[in-house]
């Protein structure tokens, strides 16, 4: 069957619209990576931005999609991959795919002249807003922000940043480990104030951006007019990631004069960072020093109850249903990072609806295992004892016992050492392992052996014996 080139599209749309539908969500995270070049007797040409987009749409939608093209136009369909990592016109910006995006005419009532008779009606005016900045994600909302114990800090002081109330702090500095919700807040407050203050300035930008932008200002010979932008026309500034300007004398001095200039007069700035400003690396003293002046606040990595609370809501702003024990079970087994939690909540959804098995136990239990790495063998205290214990040819009992002998005594300082080492151990935890012995005993046997290891060629060689055979033993 052979179609016109101008209903070849109409074809891919329909069969787009039909696969979209099994999980709108997912489609919408996986495809904003795709683009549609053309379909033509059969080869439909898709251009991905990397991989690993491509073997998620390969093996969760294309069969849908080329089973729908099929059915349509009679071709058994064979795809053409291009890998384009520069794509910037993905389908999943066509209108009806889009994403929600805040948008740049808001109604608000506003009065009425006041008529002979009555009190005044509101009636809805189109105000004009400039859009809000681009690279802010819609769903990054203090609405759709969980609050626990590891980032409550963060987010009252986010609200007051936005101008909701309690004490404003400037600069307002947030940092935290990778994916814990920085980024996350500092959207929340710019779309707050977006909201609320429409006439507001507001700069978002990531520091690698602010460091493009200072060179382009450079090189372009157009300065007065970054700095017009930056000092001058801005009421809020949010800079992502500052860690970024890490070396970058020159920029770090632009952004130190931006920042003085801002703050002389009391605009908001608002800088997250993956470290504390006094653990910045290759930072000018002086801008570590500002970052202290306001409020550091940071998030720590949530507890239970707030994975829990977080997945739920995910689930619940995603329309995926999800019992209790899921929800729970997911908390329990991702703790370090939101984002990997909440992509293994979409992941699980994502081949449920392509599957057609409900979202249970079971099933998220067997899409874990399959998935995650295999565990790491971890080495454990007794494994440092039994390994000492063999290397010194000493009893398994000689560590924990009182014996005071010298060479027992080496012994037990080596581990103890060890302990300390490679398993982060804390001194009374030591203490407690190694007969009940007092935390200071532990702190300053470890110190002798931290002293003889790099004075004493002997013991560095015990010591790299050891750390061999414990490796191996991994
Ligand atoms: N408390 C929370 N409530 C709801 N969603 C959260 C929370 N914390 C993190 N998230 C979500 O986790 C994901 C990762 O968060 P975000 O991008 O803000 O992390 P980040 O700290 O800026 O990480 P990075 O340093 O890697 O940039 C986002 O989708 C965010 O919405």
């Amino acid at each position: 069957m052979t179609i016109p080139k101008h209903d070849v599209r109409e074809v891919f749309d329909r069969a787009i619209e039909h696969t979209r539908r099994l999980s709108p969500a997912t489609f919408d995270q996986w495809f904003g990576g795709v683009q549609f070049d053309d379909l033509t007797d059969g080869v439909l040409s898709l251009r991905v931005q990397n991989e690993f987009v491509l073997e998620w749409v390969r093996d969760n939608f294309l069969p849908t999609l080329t089973e729908k093209i099929r059915e349509l136009t009679g071709w058994s369909v064979q795809v053409a991959w291009t890998l384009d990592p520069a794509l910037v016109t993905p389908i999943a910006q066509r209108s009806e795919v889009a994403p929600v995006r805040p948008r740049p005419i808001a109604l608000r009532p506003v009065p009425t002249p006041v008529p002979a008779s009555g009190p005044p009606s509101p009636r809805l005016e189109v105000v004009r807003r400039p859009p809000p900045p681009d690279e802010m994600n819609p769903k990054h909302t203090f609405a759709n922000f969980v609050v626990g114990p590891s980032n409550q800090l963060a987010h009252a002081a986010a609200i007051a940043a936005a101008g909701g109330g309690g004490r404003r702090y400037n600069p307002l500095f947030i940092c935290g480990g990778t994916g814990l919700g920085k980024t996350h807040l500092v959207h929340a407050i710019a779309h707050r104030v977006y909201e609320e203050r429409p006439e507001a300035r507001i700069i978002y930008v990531s520091a690698e951006r602010f460091t493009n932008d200072f060179i382009t200002a450079i090189q372009h010979h157009r300065m007065d007019d970054f700095r017009t932008k930056y000092r001058q026309s801005c009421d809020l500034l949010l800079v992502d990631d500052i860690q970024f300007l890490a070396g970058r004398e020159q920029t770090q001095e632009e952004f130190f004069h931006t920042f003085n200039a801002l703050h002389a007069l009391d605009r908001q700035i608002v800088v997250t960072s993956d470290k504390y400003p006094q653990n910045l690396e290759r930072m000018e003293e002086r801008l570590v020093s500002r970052f202290s002046w306001g409020l550091v606040a940071d998030i720590q990595v949530p507890e239970l109850e707030t994975r829990v609370a977080i997945v739920r809501n995910k689930a619940a702003q995603e329309g995926i249903v999800l019992s209790d024990d899921v929800a729970l079970y997911l908390g329990q087994m991702i703790r370090s990072n939101v984002r990997e939690l909440e992509g293994t909540l979409i992941r699980l959804a994502a081949k449920s609806s392509l599957t057609g098995r409900p979202v249970d136990l079971a099933f998220a239990r067997a899409e874990i295992t399959a998935t995650s790495p295999p565990r790491a063998q971890t080495i454990s205290v007794e494994d440092i004892q039994r390994a000492v214990c063999h290397h010194f040819h000493l009893r398994s009992t000689d560590l924990t016992s009182k014996d005071r002998h010298k060479s027992v005594a080496f012994a037990r300082h080596v581990a103890m050492y060890l302990c300390k080492q490679r398993l982060k151990c804390s001194f009374p935890e030591i203490g407690r392992a190694f007969g009940n012995r007092d935390h200071t005993t532990v702190m300053s046997a470890v110190r002798k052996i931290e002293a003889q290891r790099d004075s004493d060629p002997q013991v560095r060689a015990h010591l790299e014996a050891l750390e061999k055979k414990l490796a191996a033993d991994e």
